[in-house]
């Protein structure tokens, strides 16, 4: 049972004041990308859980695992107890990267599990589960182009006409998303960091599907968060656009930059430039939307793929 999950990018995302549940409220829409996270459950004796690919070395393998979390977030809802299951997660998407690789892998395993029980739960109730876990775990069940408000988990689905192309530029070293919000939160005690407008703008660009267009109007109110916590952004950010991208953005709370290019042989072209260019770890291409977790075949079960371009 292996589902393939998509990351994330937010194409426009504005935070509103903290609540008094630690939370922001959020208005943003998030683009569902290529680069995924792969992840099988089976029924074992010894349950337990397995990481490799992508900053592995760097994700927890016992009960703080997001995935692992998913197995006994569904195991109460359907009054199990004792769950005896493996769970492997074969990981392409950045860990603490602001691409929702955790939220990801939770997504997946809702879905596979629910099946391997053969539990008859629909996306909308797995979706509620998903939003006890975080609150970008819902997105990763639906994918696609989503508007998404309150924590980020209330969603609607926002017309795309057009597969867009990006680059992702990964850093060293991840960034906590916590601690990117208090710096919001600190940088906006002490000034006024500019605030990105009405979402409205973005979703009529998508509805038109020209890329120069959405280029425009690509806003992240994390963006100066992270550029605050990690300077060298700022650097990246430039170096894709002068590499020949159309626009540079932070994804989430970062540190990944998202680089939208005209085409496919445009982004190839910026990921081998910037890989060069000495500010990130790794380049990677994708294209969005693609759909949310969904099963994958026994052929069509890939390894994580190699980095294709190293700086
Ligand atoms: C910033 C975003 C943008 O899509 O993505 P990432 O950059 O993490 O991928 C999300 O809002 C992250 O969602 P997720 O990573 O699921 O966060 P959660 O586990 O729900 O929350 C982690 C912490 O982030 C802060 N948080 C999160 C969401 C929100 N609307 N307001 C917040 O202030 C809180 O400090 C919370 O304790
Ligand atoms: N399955 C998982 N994959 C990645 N990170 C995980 C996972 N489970 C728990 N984590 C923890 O969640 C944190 C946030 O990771 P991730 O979801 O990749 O990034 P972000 O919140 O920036 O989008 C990581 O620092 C890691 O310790």
């Amino acid at each position: 049972m292996t589902v393939r999950v998509p990351s994330k990018i937010n194409l426009h995302l504005s935070v509103g004041d903290l609540r008094e549940d630690g939370f922001h409220d959020l208005t943003t829409v998030f683009h569902a990308l290529s680069l995924s996270d792969e992840v099988t459950v089976a029924v074992a004796e010894e349950p337990g859980l397995e990481i490799s690919g992508e900053g592995a070395e760097d994700v927890p393998t016992g009960p703080d695992n997001l995935a692992w979390r998913a197995v006994e977030a569904l195991a109460a809802h359907v009054g199990r107890t004792d769950p005896k299951v493996r769970v492997v997660v074969r990981k392409g998407i950045p860990v603490a990267g602001g691409m929702a690789g955790g939220s990801a892998d939770a997504a997946a395993t809702l879905v596979a599990l629910s099946s391997l029980w053969k539990l008859d739960l629909g996306r909308d109730e797995l979706a509620e589960i998903a939003a006890t876990l975080g609150s970008d775990v819902p997105f990763a069940l639906y994918g696609g182009t989503a508007l998404g408000t309150g924590r980020g988990e209330q969603l609607v689905p926002v017309l795309s006409r057009h597969t867009f192309h990006w680059v992702l530029a990964f850093d060293h070293e991840g960034l906590s998303t916590p601690s990117v919000f208090g710096e919001l939160d600190r940088l906006r005690e002490n000034g006024n960091p500019p605030r990105v407008g009405s979402h409205a703008p973005v979703v009529e660009a998508l509805a038109s599907g020209d890329p120069r267009q959405l280029a425009l109007l690509l806003g992240n109110d994390l963006q100066a968060a992270a550029v605050s916590l990690r300077p060298g952004l700022r650097r990246t950010l430039r170096a894709g656009v002068n590499a020949g991208a159309l626009a540079g953005t932070v994804s989430g709370s970062g540190p990944t930059c998202a680089f939208l290019c005209a085409d496919a042989e445009t982004a190839l072209e910026v990921a081998a430039e910037l890989a060069g260019a000495g500010v990130c770890r790794t380049t990677r291409v994708a294209h969005g939307p693609v759909p949310g977790a969904r099963f994958v075949t026994g052929d069509d079960v890939r390894p994580t793929p190699p980095p294709q371009v190293h700086a």
